[in-house]
């Protein structure tokens, strides 16, 4: 533990005798309440110290608290949508002495992993996979593989998405015993929007849990033998429960709920409740608070989703100042200059509106634009609608997320040539949130669909031009990418021009050794420059701009007039240096000699760091473009470390 101010290390006299669920079984309700408490303290000191998500775990306390103590983890396999409210469920299995190396590097992942613990049964970070991987496991224990109940507990926010509902269509359908606990806090990162939202929240108004009434047949089953001490009250509880008629019922599910997610006298007698006695799949539906019991986050737009370090008793969050503007928020100030001069442009965004910057646009602009919820493949196929329309849709969604719409990026905008703007955010390492949130392959995958133009930024100038390039152009799809954090500092345009299609740019010349950079490495290859040529090796660097259509003509003279061409990018193979070296295959540039290397992220998963240190680990900072450099020349590489 590191050395906290007095006033930051919570009391946890329970806590401290539970360091796996199984220290939890002997406890009464009343201890179980007192560890509850102090779990919150933990978890409050423990993100203090690291940052990172802490309102959602907040509000899953109790229920993380209550699962454990009536399942049997890890033999019982306990499934966290998208992991972010997991830290609670890390403490309390195993980890807690690590709980402070949250999210740095060689420390506890942010997320659930399976590599990390067995009370992890599977890995997350994207939304709404938990309903379809418990089934899994559940069909998977009755045909003889590993036993136990599978519980899903996923949130409100990514029950909207598509995942959810395949899943519990099938569940439905094959009737096995599975728990979803449905955790409905009425946030997702922002306010959650849509339908399924506004649905929820009349089932909470319809039933509201301080009045149990009206008995129903469907929870009849349920009720328990005279069971222990709980037992009349879960009865009660069950009896005054909504049933019958809801959204889950037709698809299968037996429901019960509203309940009270910080409420364990409510929790415990229901969870053993339906422990005892369910038969098929079964939601819960449990009320919590996103952030729920410290002030700071309770009061947060967002309730606490995502924190810097902060100073526990203030709230106070140590933010980095920085000279220069996000990328987001350059991309954001951009779009609205023209939209402003264009009224066909709108705005998509995935659930993301702060995290893209749309919320700005959405305050300039509010009729065009729309968050669809998480829902990343409909926000591609309504983006390609919108163009079919004769709109001009910027699709702002994360690198990562955009992974799960791929098929309708490939199938509803790129072959049918429609112009959807893909503003592809967290392109490249993004630090804590570690592999499951690097924006790694989609150079990779969008540069290879006929048609697709796509752009990298170098920095927040070039961002500029290409929101204006985007916006211009209107013959097909096109995608511009962008990193997390901030830019460089260099001067802003006034106002953003159109970049010619396919046209990179030359930064400066040397004779030797050509360096074509494709997006926000290109810092790193004007230092790696810079130390080149101190060495005597002359540089030229150009930024490619454009991974398609590449610059032929500009990639063909550098590799005629060098003797080797190094491409660099924030990408996966099968990005920007394959397709170069697919152009220079083609032209017969390779049998005339030249040296080329192609510098990509490594075929591995990188855990998370700072990105400086991913970007290391990767091998893509200036001393390391420098080393590749002189290795490629066959150069003796002598005091260079990355
Ligand atoms: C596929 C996907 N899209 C977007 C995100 C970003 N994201 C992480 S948590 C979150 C909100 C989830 O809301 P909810 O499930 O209600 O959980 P809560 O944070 O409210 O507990 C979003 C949009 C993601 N992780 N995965
Ligand atoms: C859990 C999740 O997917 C998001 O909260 C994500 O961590 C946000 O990332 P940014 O901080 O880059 O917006
Ligand atoms: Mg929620």
């Amino acid at each position: 533990m590191t050395d906290l101010p007095q006033t930051h290390k919570p009391k946890t006299p329970v806590l401290d005798r539970v360091r796996i669920p199984a220290d939890m079984k002997g406890m009464s309700d009343r201890e179980l309440r007192q560890l509850a408490d102090e779990l919150r303290s933990e978890t409050i000191s423990a993100v203090s110290e690291t940052g990172g998500h802490l309102g959602a775990g907040l509000g899953v306390v109790e229920l993380t608290v209550a699962i454990h103590a009536v399942f049997d983890t890890p033999r019982d396999k306990l499934i966290w949508d998208v992991g972010h409210q997991c830290y609670p469920h890390k403490i309390l299995t195993g980890r807690r002495d690590r709980i402070r190396t949250l999210r740095t590097e060689g420390g506890l992942s942010g997320f659930t992993k399976r590599s990390e613990s067995p009370y992890d049964p599977f890995g997350a970070a994207h939304s709404s996979t938990s309903i379809s991987a418990a089934l899994g496991f559940k069909v998977a224990a009755d045909l003889g593989g590993d036993p136990g109940d599978a519980i899903a507990v996923i949130g409100d926010g990514s029950m909207s998405a598509g995942m959810a509902f395949e899943a519990m269509n099938n569940a439905g359908h094959l009737g096995k015993r599975l728990f979803v606990i449905l955790n409905d806090n009425e946030m997702s990162i922002a306010p959650p929007v849509g339908a399924l939202s506004s649905y929820l929240s009349r089932l909470y108004a319809g039933a509201p849990f301080q009045e149990l009434k009206a008995a129903a047949k469907g929870a009849v089953s349920l009720l328990p033998h005279p069971f222990q001490e709980g037992a009349r009250r879960a009865k009660e509880m069950l009896k005054g429960m909504t049933v019958g008629g809801t959204l889950f019922e037709e698809l299968g599910f037996s429901y019960v709920g509203p309940v009270d997610g910080h409420d364990l006298d409510q929790l415990l007698p229901l969870l053993r409740t339906v422990k005892a006695r369910a038969q098929g799949p079964m939601l819960i539906h449990v009320m919590t608070k996103k952030g729920k019991g410290y002030a700071p986050a309770e009061a947060a737009l967002d309730k606490g989703h995502a924190t810097a370090k902060f100073d526990v008793l203030t709230g106070v969050q140590q933010k980095a100042k920085s000279n220069a503007p996000s990328y987001t928020k350059v991309f954001a100030q951009s779009l609205i200059a023209e939209a402003a001069r264009d009224d066909k442009i709108v705005a998509v965004t995935a659930a993301m509106p702060d995290g893209t910057g749309l919320n700005l646009f959405a305050e300039r602009f509010p009729r065009r634009c729309f968050d669809v919820g998480i829902a990343e493949q409909h926000a591609v196929t309504f983006s390609a609608g919108l163009a079919a329309g004769g709109l001009k849709p910027f699709c702002a969604i994360y690198s990562t997320f955009l992974q799960r719409g791929y098929d309708q990026v490939v199938h509803d905008v790129a072959i049918q040539r429609l112009p959807v703007r893909f503003a592809i955010d967290r392109a490249g390492l993004v630090g804590a949130d570690g592999a499951t949130h690097a924006g790694s392959f989609d150079v990779a995958f969008m540069a290879n669909l006929p048609g697709m133009v796509v752009m990298a930024a170098a920095d927040e100038a070039e961002l500029v031009h290409m929101v204006a390039t985007a916006a211009a152009y209107d013959e097909g799809p096109s995608a511009f990418r962008y990193p997390r954090g901030d830019g460089v500092g260099v001067d802003m345009p006034e106002r953003g021009e159109p970049l010619e299609i396919g046209r990179g740019r030359v930064m400066r010349e040397g004779g030797r050794v050509a360096l074509l950079s494709f997006g926000t490495r290109l810092a790193e290859v004007m230092r790696a420059a810079e130390g080149l040529s101190a060495r005597g090796v002359a540089c030229t660097v150009a930024d490619a701009r454009f991974a398609k259509p590449l610059d032929q003509d500009l990639i063909l003279q550098l590799a005629r007039h060098h003797e080797a061409l190094i491409c660099i990018e924030e990408g996966a193979v099968g990005g920007f240096g394959s397709h170069v070296a697919q152009l220079l295959a083609d032209a017969g540039v390779f049998d005339r000699g030249l040296k080329f290397r192609s510098m990509v992220l490594p075929d591995t998963f990188i855990d998370q760091a700072s990105p400086e240190a991913m970007y290391a680990v990767a091998g893509m900072n200036a001393p390391q473009i420098e080393a590749k450099v002189l290795e490629t020349l066959g150069i003796a590489v002598v005091g260079l470390r990355a």
